[in-house]
């Protein structure tokens, strides 16, 4: 069947599926769920969608090995970072550390490490600068609460958490792809990648329609195209997360500025997980 050209691929963006695990699975069971995907998962598809996985930081070091060991096509990196390179914070992990495991992503400012851990958003911003500092491509999460949502200011929210993260950063920041790469190559995306994660579809099995998800995401490259101008905003990839799951991937990456998804619980399931990154690689 003639694989359809989505408007992800028209723009020259390569789909990225990221399966953020949460505090999910030891090491010996990473491995195991890494090798079910590679296996499973052919190499045309893992060349027209870009695959990765954000294990817990006790794991990276075993998907690093099993990654560049069996030369697999699966990228990964990881759910958080310091705003610190180094001394004295206590539990903490620096960007030069995830960059000595070759890892090509980290996930800042999910809204699980808002709201539960206090980080605001010049937390978030000095970590999107920790990341770019060491080659690492930030996955920026932004994303409104269920009272925004209700109160319809949910497009100027995501924008404003937008515009504080990414403060003091460079059109040439956005553009670059990090240097941190080794984890299956690089994608064809910017330095950053934003993910739109609207807090009341997050675990709740309400995923917000295709239409929710273009509208935020449309929101986000116009602001970025303003600040950055339109070759940077063009570039960057933007994923839309909350209760993704095979079913509804068609609808939500069908908007033209949906780039993919950061998948949650269906990220942990091998053979859903495996479906989801099939249907952005089929561009169906
Ligand atoms: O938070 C998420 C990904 O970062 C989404 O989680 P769920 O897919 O479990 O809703």
């Amino acid at each position: 069947m003639a694989r359809k050209t989505t408007p992800a691929r028209r723009e020259g963006r390569r789909p990225l599926i990221a399966g953020n695990w949460k505090m999910n699975l030891t090491h010996l069971e990473a491995i195991g769920l890494v090798q079910k995907l590679a296996f499973s998962l052919k190499e045309p598809e893992l060349e027209a969608a870009e695959v990765v996985v954000l294990p817990p930081f006790t794991a990276l070091r075993s998907v690093q090995t099993l990654v560049t060991g069996d030369k697999l096509e699966v990228g990964y990196g990881a759910q958080d970072l310091s705003a610190h390179d180094s001394g004295a914070y206590t539990g903490e992990v620096s960007g030069a550390m995830l960059a000595a495991l070759a890892c090509r992503y980290v996930v800042v400012g999910h809204s699980e490490r808002r709201a539960l851990h206090g980080e605001d958003d010049a937390v978030v911003a000095s970590k999107v600068q920790a990341a770019l500092r060491h080659g690492l491509v930030p996955i920026l999460c932004v994303g409104e609460g269920l009272d925004v949502r209700r109160a319809g200011t949910h497009v100027s929210h995501c924008t404003t958490q937008l515009d504080a993260a990414l403060e003091g950063l460079t059109a040439e920041q956005l553009l670059a792809p990090g240097d941190g790469a080794g984890s299956g190559g690089a994608g064809s995306g910017g330095g950053v990648v934003i993910a739109y994660e609207p807090v009341w579809a997050i675990g709740t099995g309400e995923v917000a329609t295709p239409e929710d998800a273009q509208e935020v995401c449309g929101a986000i490259r116009s602001r970025l195209a303003e600040r950055f101008g339109p070759e940077a905003a063009a570039v960057v990839r933007i994923l839309y997360g909350g209760s993704v799951k095979a079913a509804n991937t068609v609808g939500i990456l069908a908007g033209p500025d949906v780039d993919g998804a950061l998948v949650g619980g269906a990220s942990l399931d091998a053979d859903e997980f495996v479906q989801i990154c099939r249907t952005a690689a089929d561009g169906s």
